[in-house]
């Protein structure tokens, strides 16, 4: 039986100083689902946080939460009456209230005993025991994180919306954190929204992803498949799926600097202009005196050594990035090879890097 969304939003349209910053972005979210929302600085993604929450009106457009109607053409119901918990990226927890007077601020409507109770379960929640009676100064990034958290789940919303909210934690704690959040969120069929600039975050904390760019999303679903199947070149670009190697058709073949490759599945074959999107793992790299490409840069990771490859030819122009467990030294000459594979073809653009 299909569940009805707690989040809905049809074609919105967001204008600040006559300038179209959202422009008709629709999704949906069940009950449960965790949503980050990626793309490049300025594309709209705290804008769109905004609407939901009721900070910001838009022009046009439909907001449904938990089936009731937010905002529509006629209907703008106020932030506090959404049902919705906001964790802002600095998690704006008040400095004169202790962290049980930050939790209980949303609930202040019930009786002292009940306010008690919810804020004891909440503490407990957040491992938090120990810390009721500090203020926000006298705790950790991390502990500040798990009270805005706390307060913000104390109402019991249908939604919680995160802006950016581990930009603020210590690189080696966010992963622990990031799954001991979605653990939580997921034990509570919590639906969130949250902001983020590291797509790697997507990965560990969301169901599905949104990657935005210009106020529009330009790719909605699932992190595996949208990173298997990227819908267009800015969502494989913002999301660095692979390096780009410029291509033109010839005799049905696809003519590359590194070799003429077989075409293997549809593409439109009136675009002549293509760029060719190579992940990492389809590419080969072999130390050749005579070949045709010259490494460029060495990074150290963990999955072995990774190279960026350009042409030694000035005729070419390309940056390929692949892994090898072969030490190889700058300025080397090396022969690249690419496994056939189901190219991934986009036509060529201006706004290619
Ligand atoms: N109050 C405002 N007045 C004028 N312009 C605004 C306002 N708020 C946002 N904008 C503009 O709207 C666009 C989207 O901004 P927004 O903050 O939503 O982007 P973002 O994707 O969250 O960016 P970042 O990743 O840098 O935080 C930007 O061009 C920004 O300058």
């Amino acid at each position: 039986m299909a569940t009805s969304p707690i989040i809905d939003i049809n074609t919105l349209d967001v204008v600040i100083d006559e300038k179209a910053i959202l422009n008709q972005v629709s999704f949906s979210l069940s009950a449960g689902e965790i949503l980050g929302l990626v793309g490049p600085s300025g594309c709209g993604k705290t804008t769109l946080l905004n609407a939901i929450a009721g900070f910001l009106a838009p022009v046009t457009g439909e907001i449904t939460i938990d089936g009731k109607p937010c905002f529509s053409t006629n209907t703008t119901v106020a932030p506090e009456h959404r049902h919705i918990g906001v964790i802002f990226q600095d998690y704006a927890l008040f400095p004169h209230m202790s962290v049980a007077e930050n939790i209980a601020y949303g609930i202040s409507q019930y009786d002292k005993h009940s306010q008690q109770e919810k804020v004891k379960k909440l503490i407990a929640m957040l491992k938090l025991e120990g810390f009721e009676s500090r203020y926000p100064h006298q705790l950790s990034g991390g502990q500040q994180q798990r009270v805005a958290i706390a307060r913000a789940l104390a109402p019991e919303p249908k939604l919680l919306l995160l802006d950016e909210p581990f930009s603020n934690i210590d690189a080696r704690l966010r992963n622990e954190l990031m799954i001991e959040l979605r653990q939580l969120l997921k034990s509570l069929s919590m639906t969130a929204v949250f902001v983020t600039h590291n797509k790697d975050e997507v990965f560990t904390f969301a169901d599905k992803i949104a990657v935005m760019h210009q106020g529009h999303i330009l790719q909605f679903g699932h992190p595996v498949e949208v990173c298997k199947q990227p819908c267009s070149w800015q969502v494989a670009d913002f999301l660095q799926l692979g390096s780009w190697l410029n291509a033109t058709l010839y005799h049905d073949k696809l003519d590359t600097p590194l070799g003429l490759l077989s075409i293997n599945n549809e593409f439109d074959r009136q675009d002549n202009q293509i760029a060719l999107l190579i992940k990492p793992q389809h590419l080969k790299v072999m130390v050749d005196q005579h070949g045709e490409s010259v490494i460029q840069h060495i990074n150290i990771t963990e999955q072995g050594y990774h190279y960026i490859v350009a042409p030694v030819s000035s005729k070419h122009d390309y940056q390929l990035s692949v892994y090898s467990e072969q030490v190889i030294q700058i300025g080397q000459q090396v022969q690249l090879s690419i496994i056939e594979h189901d190219y991934i073809l986009f036509r060529r653009d201006n706004g290619m890097s």
